[in-house]
């Protein structure tokens, strides 16, 4: 494609004399070759229009930036780089979303396991699919890792330009409130918008809980409504924040609740040890569902899963037969058996609430004691972390405080910010993230429970800035054979 049909996209950019042939967009110089069109980002750590120079003369066609450079090659200004980003690589791709049925999912909790049943209910409907988020992005069976929740918008695109080659129809996507801050899917047709809930996460880089709950909020702002292609705002009825989202959206809105009358409603709800059972309400009458998950916000979850495949034409018979046969998703309130005679749960719970919410539903079925092994993250939110320790000492009777990713921070002192939460209570510090889980595993008798929380599916530990082998699973499934050992 050459320079001008790209700039076509940006209305307000005049044609450039120079006409060259653009092979690639890029966002980072070292991935500039010949016939690029490298984009400056100013970013959290680095300032893109830094390494312009540099890309020039590794060949770049054009540079797209944000204040005027004297360079030899065609360099286009913008106000916002990453904004006109999102828009070319859209156009580059071949406008890949407006091809696929997108649905996108943000909210603090659950994003990930709505994802996966929303994903299984298209497959299991004969639709070929793709899904992008926090464990992997994923193209039919194929699996591609990412380093983030939501990738870069380029990243993005290629991804669901590769969908659309092989004949993907629908994909399922988190959208993270950094993404949408940042502009990431600006590009994105997204067909049908979900909101999971709102609670404490990532005040280190929102600051406020209104400037995240507004962040959150753009996927809806975003999302338009035509006659001919039209938008669905699927909306938590029973969390606070989605009344200002139905409000800012032109969407069409459809709700979902346990707490408050919505489209989609579950009523006698009741949980035992292999799953939970409901009552649906939805625009079809009445329907009994038993979910192979537990608690109440899995039927949140359920829930929201269920009116995004309706309002994307999966009949609803078809949609409760595949919720039902969910076993799980990796590393959410798995269970890690080797046939002992107590529960370990590996989860991935790093929020307040999160936590409170595993540990309310563990409670609702242990037996005896709850272990539960807790350690907040490093470089993230620290105001969450004596919140975390509250939760884990008000719901478990055996709390033990351990690392999780610390990554640039000093592990004593994220669990010094924990223990402010919980003076004077029972708690142990074990720092030490695998001697943590052995000491639970150890002290575990006949009946107990040992929640292992934060990592879930996470396959590593950052330390520093080295990352080392680490599976909250593998961990304890050793620690319970070498009980055996003893
Ligand atoms: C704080 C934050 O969100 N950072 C994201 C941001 O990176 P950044 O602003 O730090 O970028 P930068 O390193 O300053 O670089 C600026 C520009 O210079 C370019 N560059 C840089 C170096 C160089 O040598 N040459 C060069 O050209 C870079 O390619 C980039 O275009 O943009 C990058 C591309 O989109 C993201 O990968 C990166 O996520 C980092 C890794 C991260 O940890 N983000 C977390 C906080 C995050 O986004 N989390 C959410 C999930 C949260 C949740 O809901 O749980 C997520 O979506 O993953
Ligand atoms: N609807 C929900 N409400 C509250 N807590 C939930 C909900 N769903 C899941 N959880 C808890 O949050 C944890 C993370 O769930 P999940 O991975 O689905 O969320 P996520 O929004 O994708 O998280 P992340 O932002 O890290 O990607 C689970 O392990 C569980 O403890
Ligand atoms: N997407 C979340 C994941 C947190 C997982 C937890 N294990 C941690 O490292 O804090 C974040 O980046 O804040
Ligand atoms: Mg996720």
């Amino acid at each position: 494609m050459n320079l001008n049909t790209l700039l076509r996209a940006m209305p307000l950019v005049k044609p450039t004399l120079e006409n060259p042939e653009i092979t690639a967009i890029v966002n980072d110089h070292r991935k500039v070759g010949p016939g690029s069109m490298f984009i400056c980002i100013k970013g959290h750590s680095v300032d893109g229009h830094d390494f312009a120079k540099e890309a020039a003369e590794k060949g770049a066609a054009a540079i797209l930036s944000e204040k005027p450079l004297s360079l030899s090659i065609p360099v286009i200004v913008v106000n916002d780089t990453k904004h006109a980003m999102a828009v070319l690589a859209d156009v580059f791709y071949g406008h890949p979303t407006e091809k696929l049925r997108l649905v996108g999912i943000t909210g603090t909790n659950g994003k990930t396991t709505t994802s996966f049943m929303v994903e299984e209910i298209f497959r299991e409907a004969g639709l070929e699919t793709g899904l992008i988020g926090t464990i992997s992005m994923k193209i039919g069976d194929r699996i591609i890792e990412t380093k983030n929740t939501t990738p870069d918008t380029i990243v993005l695109q290629e991804t669901f330009a590769e969908m659309v080659g092989e004949g993907v129809d629908a994909a399922v996507m988190e959208v993270s409130s950094h993404a949408l801050v940042q502009g990431r899917v600006d590009g994105c047709d997204f067909d049908v918008a979900v909101f999971t809930n709102l609670s404490q996460d990532h005040l280190d880089y929102h600051k406020t809980m209104e400037e995240y709950k507004k962040a959150k909020g753009l996927l809806f702002t975003k999302l338009g409504n035509t006659y001919t292609k039209p938008k669905f705002a699927v909306i938590n009825a029973d969390d606070p924040a989605g009344e200002q989202y139905i409000t800012d959206t032109s969407a069409h809105v459809v709700t979902y609740g346990i707490d408050h009358s919505a489209d989609f409603t579950a009523e006698n709800i009741v949980m035992d040890s292999n799953g939970t059972s409901f009552t649906l309400n939805s625009p079809e009458g009445k329907s009994n569902v038993y979910l192979k998950l537990m608690g109440k916000f899995s039927v949140y979850n359920t829930l929201a899963a269920i009116a995004a495949a309706y309002v994307s034409n999966v009949p609803l018979e078809s949609i409760i037969r595949t919720v039902e046969a969910v076993q799980g998703v990796p590393g959410r309130f798995e269970s890690v058996d080797e046939g002992q005679d107590f529960s370990v749960i590996v989860d991935y719970a790093h929020t307040p609430d999160s936590l409170e919410n595993v540990l309310k539903t563990i409670k609702e079925f242990a037996g005896k004691r709850i272990f539960a092994v807790v350690g907040c993250g490093g470089d993230r939110d620290r105001t969450k972390r004596p919140l975390m320790a509250a939760a884990a000492c008000k719901y478990a009777s055996d709390p033990i405080f351990t690392s999780d990713n610390p990554r640039t921070e000093d592990p004593l002192a994220i669990l010094k910010d924990m223990e402010k939460g919980v003076e004077g209570m029972n708690y142990q510090v074990i720092p030490d993230r695998k001697e943590a889980i052995n000491a639970a595993i150890k002290a575990a008798r006949e009946g107990d429970v040992v929640l292992i929380a934060g990592k879930g599916h996470e396959t590593y530990q950052i330390i520093g800035d080295k990352v080392f082998d680490f599976d909250d699973r593998l961990v304890a499934s050793n620690a319970i054979k070498e009980l055996r050992r003893c």
